[in-house]
């Protein structure tokens, strides 16, 4: 109970010093310091065989930058740091959507995140992991999605700096029904894993299973083992349809093992990596019958409260307000990467058939959104939130 007490003045304390520190920077501001917006990239799928047989129509136009979505009334057009027609290939995405720059983030000690956002069938899951089929991932290479190719990433980097010794460890959750339940440790799905709040990791998942991984290969059998295991269903729009929130964490602790200085002193750093694979926002009614109606009511009352979330923190007069992070397990877990200390990538997915431009535009809108929030980041170290606690005892 005291332990708790103590959290929760802890948690607050944080926040104001977050406030402080936020409004500070602001004062300075446009100058920034150390603040990074989120970074929002588009990726357009392909037609789909069946909405071209129905008679839809391609209504979306993409060239570098830019998207313009043909509604009924008019043009909306919409500008990101990069747009990907539905030709770009897995490679060319992942050479230019700016993961490269994330993995090296998290490889230097910051907690980095990379989602993918967009309606049920916008080809999230083909872009974070491929097109999965089965229950395994033995995709030819050319079809290997972000994460595949972020984990040939990591470990080249890693095998080319032997002066850094680094451990690599990941676990692999999802979140259904506003449960949290471990893809590598499905045994205990009965009872879901707890999301709880400390000074020094801010929101974790209490009792993850977290693997040790030596090479590429064990993250691969990580991602199949979770894959094989996440709630998958079927709707209007996709047969293969992933029903939860997804969120693979790859933890990566590095210290320099040889310094020619002696006197420096030998840092921990511990960089997280996050793939989040948002379930898709759909239209319960339009979509669903029965009891499939819950499970997409509770996917679309947890993506409410990110889009809450985001409204608050893009708009200038909120963002300093409360923001409503502990109304959903999703939007605590994504607090460090929405508004926080970590550096984030938002992949926005849209399909480009005039049978979705509501929902596209909705997408569009809340990926315009995203690009306005501000992140503060910092290297993770033990300690980091004591430390911002215990510096707001003397500056104020
Ligand atoms: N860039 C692409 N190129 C080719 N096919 C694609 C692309 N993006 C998506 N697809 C195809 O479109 C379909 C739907 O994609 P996907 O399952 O990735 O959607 P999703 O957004 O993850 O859906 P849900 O939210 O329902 O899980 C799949 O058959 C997928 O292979």
């Amino acid at each position: 109970m005291v332990k708790l007490t103590e959290n929760v003045l802890l948690y607050e304390l944080a926040q104001l010093q977050i406030l402080f520190q936020n409004r500070n920077e602001d004062a300075n501001d446009d100058v920034e310091g150390n603040a990074s917006h989120i970074e929002v990239v588009v990726r357009v799928r392909p037609m789909m065989k069946s909405e071209i047989e129905n008679g839809a129509k391609e209504v979306t136009q993409a060239t570098n930058d830019t998207i313009v979505l043909e509604t009924n009334k008019d043009n909306k057009q919409f500008t990101f740091s990069k747009v990907f027609r539905a030709d770009v290939l897995q490679e060319e995405f992942f050479q230019q959507c700016g993961i490269c720059q994330l993995l090296n983030k998290a490889l230097d000690g910051y907690s980095c995140t990379a989602f993918a956002f967009g309606q049920t069938g916008s080809g999230k899951t083909f872009t974070m992991t491929g097109p999965v089929t089965g229950n395994d991932l033995l995709l030819e290479v050319e079809s290997q999605g972000l994460i595949q190719r972020a984990f040939q990433y990591i470990y080249g980097k890693i095998d080319k700096n032997p002066s850094i010794q680094y451990q690599v460890r990941a676990s692999y959750v999802e979140i259904y029904n506003e449960q949290v339940q471990d893809l590598l440790n499905p045994s205990t799905t009965v009872e879901s894993l707890q999301v709880r709040w400390s000074a020094d990791s801010g929101f974790y998942i209490e009792n993850a299973f977290v693997l040790e991984c030596e090479s590429v290969d064990d993250l691969i059998a990580v991602l199949e083992e979770g894959i094989r295991h996440r709630q998958i269903g079927s709707n209007a729009i996709n047969d293969r349809s992933s029903r939860s929130h997804a969120i693979l964490t790859i933890y990566i602790d590095s210290e320099v093992v040889s310094s020619e200085d002696l006197d420096e002193p030998c840092l921990t750093k511990h960089g997280k990596l996050f793939f989040v694979d948002l379930a898709g926002s759909e239209k319960v009614a339009e979509n669903h019958k029965g009891e499939n109606l819950a499970e997409a009511g509770n996917i679309n009352k947890s993506l409410l409260t990110l889009g809450n979330c985001i409204s608050a923190l893009s708009d200038v007069n909120k963002r300093h307000g409360h923001i409503p992070y502990r109304e959903s397990k999703l939007t605590k877990l994504l607090s460090d990467s929405l508004g926080g200390n970590g550096i984030t990538l938002m992949i926005a997915c849209i399909a480009p058939s005039s049978q979705y431009v509501s929902e596209t535009l909705n997408s569009l809108r809340y990926a315009n959104r995203t690009k306005k929030i501000k992140n503060f980041p910092k290297v993770h170290m033990i300690g980091f939130v004591l430390e911002i606690y215990l510096a707001y005892e003397e500056d104020y």
